[in-house]
């Protein structure tokens, strides 16, 4: 599996773009997340939206969803093509009648089915999004009282998009056969809603080595050299894993 961050920002970010990624598998391309930023960082790799053969959202905040409205009248009107949405089954109504309903609604499209192919993932499920590319949805801790979720892809990559620290889930993970992780990193304390750096270099070193830190803030720059054993991911850098 190839992944690419189209950017590896965090919400507020300026200089990443939003942490939204593309999987590549079998000579096709799902988007994990589609961000305000999503549109420009794509047109940067010289691609556009008819490259994307399914899309995959983790939750419900603009540096992950905000560019689904564009996403969704290019599929419709220019390129006339309905891509697959895989979506955890909690996220769906909402995601249609709280962040894309005011945009997306008029005569001929009334729902979220009328823009993209609605495929509900099932927590704890693994779901093939593209030949040789399954995803598995675990609901983490983000936001009280709003649903978020991390996947693990193909049973050895998990990819945590926003979460408070959980270092038993990420012991299981390793112990499960997980060999890399891409994770957010609040850079700064307090970690309100997302893990930050101190809490990743509380880990012991044998998890820490298979951690990549990505969703982070501008000032990144400052802390190379003092992540311990972990990386940070680079925005259009293409790893293979
Ligand atoms: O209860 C809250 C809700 C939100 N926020 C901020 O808004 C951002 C929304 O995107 P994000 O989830 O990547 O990061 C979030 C935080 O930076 C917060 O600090 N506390
Ligand atoms: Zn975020
Ligand atoms: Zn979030």
């Amino acid at each position: 599996m190839n992944i690419q961050m189209l950017g590896t920002g965090s919400a507020f970010a300026k200089r990443y773009y939003n942490n939204n990624a593309l999987l590549f598998s079998d000579g096709q391309t799902a988007m994990l997340d589609c961000g305000i930023t999503a549109p420009m960082a794509l047109h940067q790799l010289s691609k556009t939206f008819n490259d994307i053969h399914a899309l995959v959202i983790s939750h419900i905040h603009a540096d992950h969803v905000g560019g689904m409205e564009e996403f969704a009248f290019q599929m419709k009107f220019v390129y006339k093509r309905s891509v697959p949405l895989f979506v955890p089954a909690p996220l769906i109504e909402p995601l249609w009648e709280t962040t894309l309903k005011g945009g997306l609604m008029q005569e001929e499209c009334q729902t979220l089915d009328d823009y993209f192919e609605v495929r509900p993932l099932l927590e704890g499920q693994s779901c093939e999004i593209l030949p040789g590319l399954a995803i598995r949805p675990i609901r983490t801790k983000h936001i009280a009282g709003k649903p978020s979720y991390s996947y693990v892809v193909n049973d050895t990559f998990f990819y945590s998009a926003d979460m408070k620290f959980d270092a038993e889930l990420l012991h299981a993970l390793v112990a499960g056969g997980c060999q890399v992780i891409f994770h957010d990193c609040q850079l700064k304390p307090p970690g309100a809603v997302h893990t930050t750096l101190e809490q990743l270099l509380s880990l012991p070193p044998v998890l820490q080595e298979r951690i990549w830190l990505m969703h982070y803030d501008d000032t990144m720059p400052d802390y190379e050299g003092k992540t311990g054993a972990m990386r940070f991911v680079e925005q259009h850098r293409v790893y293979s894993f």
